[in-house]
C-alpha cells in the first residue's frame, strides 16, 4: 500500500502529520529501472514501492544555520536520492515538535527518519521511537525492517556523531543514508517513580555537568563557547555533594563529594569532551564515569585530560560499566541537576538503564 507520503506527494491526500510545519514532499519521478539498486541494502527490492525518508529539520539549531545549511543542501539530497525515495521534509515549530513528527512518521510507514540538526534534534527524534514505553510500531503496512534513525550532524555540538568519527558535513551523511547500512544501536531510559520514561542516545549526566549544560542552552548563539560560559557560572555557588547509588540492582553506596557523574552510551558531550572514552551504543552497556572532589583548579589542570578520554587514571575518577544505575541525594532536597544528550531533565533522584539493541541506525 503506499504510504500516506506518497499520497501527499500526489496530492491524493491534504493533511499530513500531527502539527506540520512546512511539510513538502518531493514529487516522485518516473521509476528509473535502470537504476542500480543494490547499494540500498537497508531497501525494498526495485519492485517495492519507493521508500519514504522523512528528514526532521530545526531550522534554529546551531543558532539558524541548520536551516540556512539545510536550504543550500536540498538540490544535492534530491539529485543523490530523488531517484528512489520520497524526501518528505518538516520544519520543527519549536520544542518537542521533532517526537511528533517522528511519532507519525514511523506509524505511517517510513523506512527512515532523519535527524537534521544537533544533538537536542536527535534526542528528540529518538524519544519519538517510543510511546508508552514501547517501541512505536507502523500500522500501514507490512515491512522488511523496521523504520531506522538517521543523522546529519549540523548542531553547535554534535557530539553523538564525533563516537561514529562524522563530521557536521551534511554531503557525507547522505552518502551514509544513500548507502543505507543499518546496525542495531542501544539506548539508555531514565525513570523517575510515578514519571514518564525519557529516552536518550548519547550522555546522560548528573550535577555540576548538567548544570553547566542547563547554562550553555542559553548560550548557543555563542558556539561552542557556550559550554565554557556555562561552566564558568555553574561553578558560581557548586558543592560536591554525597549520593547513594546503585548499580545493577546491587546494595546502595555512599559516594562521598561527587561532582558529576556521567553515563555514556556514547563517548563525547560538551563540546567535545571525551567524558566515557569506552562507551560505544553497540557494546550492550552503559559507561559510568564519576568525578568526586573535584575543585575549579582540578578541571584547569586536567581538562586536557578529560578532552583526550584520558582521564579514567586520575585520582578521583571511577569508571563502571553497567546495565542500570540509580541516583539518590543523600540529604534529598532535589536540587541535584540532571540531562540526556544535553537536554535539561529536572532534579535527582532517578534510574537510567540500558535498553540493549533498541532502534537500528543508519551508520
Ligand atoms: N523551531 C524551533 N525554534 C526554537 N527551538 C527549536 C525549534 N525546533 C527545535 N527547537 C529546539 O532547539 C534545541 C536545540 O536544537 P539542536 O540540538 O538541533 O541544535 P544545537 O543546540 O545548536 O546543537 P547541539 O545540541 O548539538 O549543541 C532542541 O532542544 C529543540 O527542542
Amino acid at each position: 500500500m503506499s504510504s500516506i507520503f506518497y499520497q501527499i506527494a500526489l496530492g491524493r491526500v491534504g493533511v499530513a502529520m500531527a502539527k506540520p510545519s512546512g511539510f513538502r514532499a518531493e514529487q516522485p519521478l518516473a521509476p528509473d529501472l535502470s537504476a542500480d539498486r543494490s547499494i540500498h541494502r537497508g531497501g525494498p527490492s526495485s519492485t517495492s514501492p519507493r521508500r519514504d525518508i522523512v528528514f526532521v529539520v530545526n531550522p534554529r539549531g546551531a543558532n539558524g544555520r541548520t536551516g540556512k545549511e539545510w536550504k543550500k543542501l536540498l538540490p544535492y539530497l534530491r539529485s543523490r536520492l530523488g531517484r528512489e525515495c520520497n524526501i518528505c521534509e518538516f520544519f520543527t515549530s519549536g520544542p518537542s515538535h521533532a517526537i511528533d513528527i517522528t511519532r507519525e512518521a514511523i506509524r505511517e510507514g517510513a523506512d527512515a527518519v532523519i535527524a537534521v540538526g544537533g544533538d537536542g534534534t536527535l534526542h528528540e527524534v529518538v524519544n519519538g521511537f517510543f510511546w508508552d514505553g514501547k517501541p512505536v510500531a507502523n500500522n500501514e503496512r507490512e515491512v522488511a525492517h523496521p523504520t531506522a534513525l538517521g543523522l546529519i550532524p549540523l548542531g553547535t555540538g554534535s557530539d553523538f556523531a564525533r563516537t561514529f568519527g562524522w563530521k557536521n558535513d551534511p554531503h557525507e551523511a547522505i552518502e551514509r543514508i544513500a548507502k543505507g547500512l543499518r546496525s542495531r544501536i542501544d539506548v539508555g531510559v531514565i525513570s523517575r517513580e510515578h514519571g514518564e520514561l525519557h529516552y536518550f542516545i548519547n550522555v546522560a549526566d548528573i550535577h555540576l555537568s548538567a548544570k553547566a549544560g542547563y547554562y550553555a542552552s542559553r548560550y548557543k548563539r555563542f558556539g561552542n563557547l557556550c559550554y565554557v560560559i556555562g561552566a564558568l557560572q555553574a561553578f558560581v555557588g557548586h558543592h560536591n555533594e554525597d549520593l547513594r547509588i546503585r548499580v545493577n540492582e546491587g546494595e546502595w553506596e555512599v559516594y562521598s563529594q561527587v561532582t558529576a557523574i556521567c553515563i555514556g552510551n556514547a563517548k563525547y558531550f560538551g563540546g567535545g569532551m571525551k567524558i566515557t572514552p569506552n562507551a560505544h551504543p553497540s557494546n550492550g552497556n552503559l559507561e559510568v564515569v564519576i568525578l568526586q572532589d573535584f575543585k575549579w583548579y582540578d578541571f584547569v589542570l586536567k581538562l586536557h585530560k578529560l578532552y583526550k578520554g584520558t582521564h579514567l587514571s586520575v585520582e578521583n575518577v571511577s569508571s563502571i560499566s553497567v546495565q542500570s544505575i540509580e541516583v539518590e541525594h543523600l540529604s534529598g532536597g532535589g536540587s541535584i541537576y540532571i540531562q540526556s544528550d544535553g537536554e535539561h531533565l529536572g532534579f535527582l533522584p532517578r534510574k537510567i538503564c540500558n535498553l540493549p539493541a533498541a532502534i537500528e541506525m543508519i551508520c
